[in-house]
This record gives structure tokens, C-alpha cells and sequence, in this order.
């Protein structure tokens, strides 16, 4: 159940070391600060820690109520997952051998079945939100199955371990695969209703139900607009898949020739809303990220998945230059990675192999030094890759945008829930080490670059900690 009281109280300070994105900066390092969380969760006051003696007065806390930072460590915003399939983590790390259309035929279909067994769907479910957890995911927006009651259970836990997220019933009624992982439109309807209210009646705080059509190569017309009317009356996020491949771009263009292009597809039926995240978007025109833009919506991009499927590139600059809201996604098990940190990664990989392509064409391909941010800010008028700064934005304050939750989560402005991640870099037997000559920025890129969970000692969702997770 979801409480919070009118009147809050501190409920403790953090002093040291914090990162986090705003919309004019994609990376700001706040050093020697001092913040206090309320009992509601909420950042209550973020300053410098000159101003400690003054704030514990006002807030009437001591010493002993704050957690002091090492030198090393910091705090940055929890990262937000826009799009994984929680279904898909059984398999994640294999079956990256075929394009998507075969992929998810051969594997994914299959697997999706199993989750008709709550046994089999708790086990799975409970390891990918204790490890999306472990990895510093603090909200994630989950496509779960077209099981009514497995997706419900996929909430349930989620909520007990604490994670904000949005859980979508997958809603498909057309080109199923052989293996009988089928419903019919009315089944579709009815379901992802029954879904939605027993959702709401169990009045999760910061898990959400999320309208979630599959993709329209596996939605009928009709399936497709019974989901954006009940969007509308429910008031729902909503999700899907959007441009991914070339194949299913053509497959849209065959299912749908009375429309325009894939977005007006999901447009027509009112599934573009400024609640809706769409992931992939590779093969997206500027007409249809207009489109995108006039509507709110958002993209997910998912980099490794793009790559493991060899379905193409996105181009967040192109993206980002239309005004469009833009977060990252893991993707599982499209993408073979649950940790946001290779979101990250990749995102920056992408967007360095589309430099490549743009600005060096294929004649220097066999160049022998690779380009560096310094030479990509050269050239201002030019492409320039994503910085690791950039990409950080993307994994925390842009996701929440995406999400249409950055009145809530993203950054550390007062008044937002206080969603972080304790991040210490020295560890022992940790994945990277920490020279004296190293600045602040190098220990965050670094940790970015090559940090994992064992640099992560806390996560907070709301004010309070989830991980270290219980009987971790
Ligand atoms: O990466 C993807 N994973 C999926 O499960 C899926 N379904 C439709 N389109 C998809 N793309
Ligand atoms: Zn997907």
C-alpha cells in the first residue's frame, strides 16, 4: 500500500560526493554537499556543506544522522531502464544468432510460453528485479507476457523488493508463431482490462500498469485501437516496438498499406500519447519524429540489442535535434546485458560507429587512431559522438523524461523521491583501480566505462534502501 503523510520529518543526511544531470548540464559533480531525505523519501535540501551548521538547526539533525561519504565514493541518480522484457531474462546471454523476425520465432515466443507456469514466472521474474536491482536499475519499464496473472506477479514482486517500475501485459493477436503463443483480439481486450483492474486495486505506490501492445506486426488494426481507447480512459503509459528492423518495417508497410508510415500506424489509434515510450526507432524519417515530438512521446534506445540482432543504428543526435524525449532500454534479451551501465557503453559505441560512417566514410576506416572527443569538438558544425557525460543523462534524468516521470525521479532537484546509488569506485577485487593523479570526472568516467555491481554498495528507491537486497 502507498502512504505518505502530509507533515514529513528528516529522516537522514548524506554528505560528500554527488553526480547527476540537470537539463542544462549533462554532468554535474557536486563535491563536499550535504542532502537530507524526509520520511517521505524526498530530497528536503541539497547544498554545500558550508552550510551544514545552519541546516542542522533548521532541520535539527546531529552528526550521528549523517552518512559521510569516502573520498572516492559518490551518489548519482538510480538508473532508469525504459525497456526490458523481464520475460526474456531466462535466456539472456544466448540466441543472439538470428535477426529479429526469426529471433522471435525461434526463441522468444517459446520461452514466453513458459510463463503460463507461476512457478516458473516467479523464479525468473524475482532474478531479473533482484538483478536489474543489484546493477543500480531503481525504476524499470518491464514487458512481461500476454499471461494476465504471471504479468500481475511480476508487479507483486517488483513492488516487494521495492523497485519503481511499469509492468505491461503483452497484447498480441496476429502472426504468432507455431508454438502456440497465441490470444484472440476479444481474449487481448478483455485481459489487459482484467489486468489493469486488478492492478489498481492493489494500489502498488510506484509500480504502474503499462498499456502494451507487442508491435503491429503482431496487432490487428482493431486490437491496436481497443488498446488506445482504453490508454485514454485509464490514463495509461503505453509501450511498444517501433522501426527496430528492416524486416518489420516492411512487414508494417504489407499488414498496414492504408497508412502513412509505422508511426502513423500507432498514431491513428491513439497509442501516441506523451505517456508512451516506443523502443528501437532506428529507421524512424524526420517526418515521424515530428510526429513523435507533437505528441510527446518518447523513445527507448537499445543499443545492445540493435547490435545483437543486427537490426541497425539509432541516432540519438538526429533524435535529439527533433526534440525528442529519449531514455535507454537494455532490452533483454534482445540485448544481452541487463545493466544499465552497458546501455551506457554501447550508446556511446553506436554513436562512435555512426561518426565513423559520417564523418570518415569507409576510405578511413583502416585509420589507425581512433578519434577522440577533442577531435569530435573540433569540428562543431560536424557529427560528434555522445559523450560519456551525455549518455549518463540519457541513463538517468532522460529516462525519467521518457518515462514522463521527471516531475518524480531523475536528478537530485528538492522535492524528488530520492532515488540513487551509493557508487564506491576502491573495492577490493573491484573491475578497476583508482591512481592518485585521477580527478573526480576520471573516477566517474571510469566507473561508467568499467564499474559493475561490486562498485555499487547501496540503492535507494524512494528514500529507502533496497539493496543490499534482503537474503542477498
Ligand atoms: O527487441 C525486441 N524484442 C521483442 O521481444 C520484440 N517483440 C517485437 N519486437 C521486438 N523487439
Ligand atoms: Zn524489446
Amino acid at each position: 500500500m502507498c502512504s505518505t503523510s502530509k507533515t514529513s520529518k528528516l529522516a537522514y543526511c548524506i554528505k560528500g560526493t554527488f553526480v547527476h544531470s540537470t537539463d542544462s548540464s549533462p554532468m554535474e559533480i557536486l563535491q563536499d554537499h550535504i542532502m537530507g531525505v524526509n520520511s517521505n523519501g524526498k530530497i528536503e535540501f541539497f547544498e554545500n556543506a558550508r552550510k551544514q551548521v545552519e541546516l542542522a538547526k533548521k532541520w535539527r539533525f546531529s552528526e550521528s544522522d549523517i552518512r559521510e561519504l569516502g573520498s572516492h565514493e559518490f551518489c548519482m541518480p538510480g538508473m532508469v531502464d525504459t525497456h526490458i522484457h523481464a520475460s526474456q531474462y531466462s535466456f539472456s546471454g544466448t540466441a543472439l544468432d538470428l535477426s529479429l523476425l526469426d529471433w522471435l520465432d525461434k526463441y522468444t515466443f517459446p520461452t514466453e510460453r513458459k510463463y503460463k507456469e507461476a512457478e516458473f514466472a516467479k523464479t525468473i521474474y524475482s532474478s531479473i528485479v533482484r538483478r536489474t536491482l543489484r546493477n543500480g536499475t531503481t525504476t524499470a519499464c518491464y514487458f512481461a507476457t500476454i499471461y494476465t496473472d504471471s504479468s500481475l506477479l511480476l508487479a507483486e514482486i517488483a513492488n516487494n523488493y521495492g523497485q519503481r517500475a511499469f509492468v505491461g501485459k503483452v497484447c498480441m493477436d496476429i502472426n504468432n508463431c507455431a508454438a502456440n503463443y497465441k490470444e484472440t483480439t476479444d481474449e487481448s481486450i478483455a485481459e489487459t482490462e482484467r489486468f489493469i483492474k486488478e492492478f489498481l486495486e492493489r494500489k502498488y505506490c510506484r509500480v504502474k500498469p503499462i498499456i502494451t501492445p507487442r508491435f503491429a506486426v503482431s496487432c490487428s488494426e482493431e486490437l491496436l485501437q481497443e488498446l488506445g481507447e482504453l490508454a485514454k480512459i485509464h490514463g495509461t503509459h503505453i509501450q511498444s516496438h517501433i522501426s527496430e528492423a528492416v524486416g518489420e518495417v516492411e512487414s508494417v508497410k504489407t499488414l498496414f498499406p492504408n497508412y502513412k508510415h509505422y508511426t502513423d500506424v500507432y498514431d491513428k489509434s491513439k497509442l501516441l500519447t506523451d505517456k508512451t515510450v516506443m523502443a528501437h526507432g532506428c529507421y524512424l524519417s524526420d517526418e515521424e519524429l515530428a510526429i513523435f515530438r507533437e505528441r510527446g512521446a518518447a523513445i527507448s534506445h537499445c543499443p545492445n540489442s540493435n547490435i545483437s540482432l543486427c537490426s541497425g543504428h539509432l541516432d540519438v543526435r538526429k533524435v535529439l535535434k527533433h526534440k525528442v524525449k529519449i531514455g535507454l532500454g537494455t532490452d533483454v534479451a534482445g540485448g544481452y546485458c541487463s545493466s544499465m551501465l552497458d546501455a551506457i557503453r554501447r550508446a556511446i559505441d553506436t554513436s562512435k560507429v555512426l561518426y565513423i560512417q559520417y564523418e570518415l566514410g569507409s576510405s578511413h576506416s583502416n585509420q589507425q587512431t581512433m578519434p577522440t572527443s577533442k577531435t569530435f569538438s573540433i569540428q562543431k558544425e560536424k557529427y560528434t559522438a555522445l559523450s560519456y557525460k551525455e549518455a549518463f543523462r540519457l541513463a538517468t534524468l532522460g529516462g525519467s523524461q521518457a518515462l514522463n516521470i521527471d516531475d518524480v525521479t531523475g536528478n537530485f532537484q528538492i522535492g524528488k523521491e530520492f532515488d540513487a546509488i551509493l557508487v564506491s569506485p576502491c573495492v577490493p577485487g573491484g573491475p578497476f583501480d583508482v591512481f592518485a593523479d585521477d580527478t573526480f570526472e576520471d573516477v566517474v568516467q571510469k566507473f561508467l566505462n568499467l564499474g559493475d555491481d561490486r562498485n555499487i554498495k547501496g540503492v535507494y528507491v524512494a528514500g529507502q534502501q533496497v539493496v543490499p537486497l534482503p537474503n542477498a
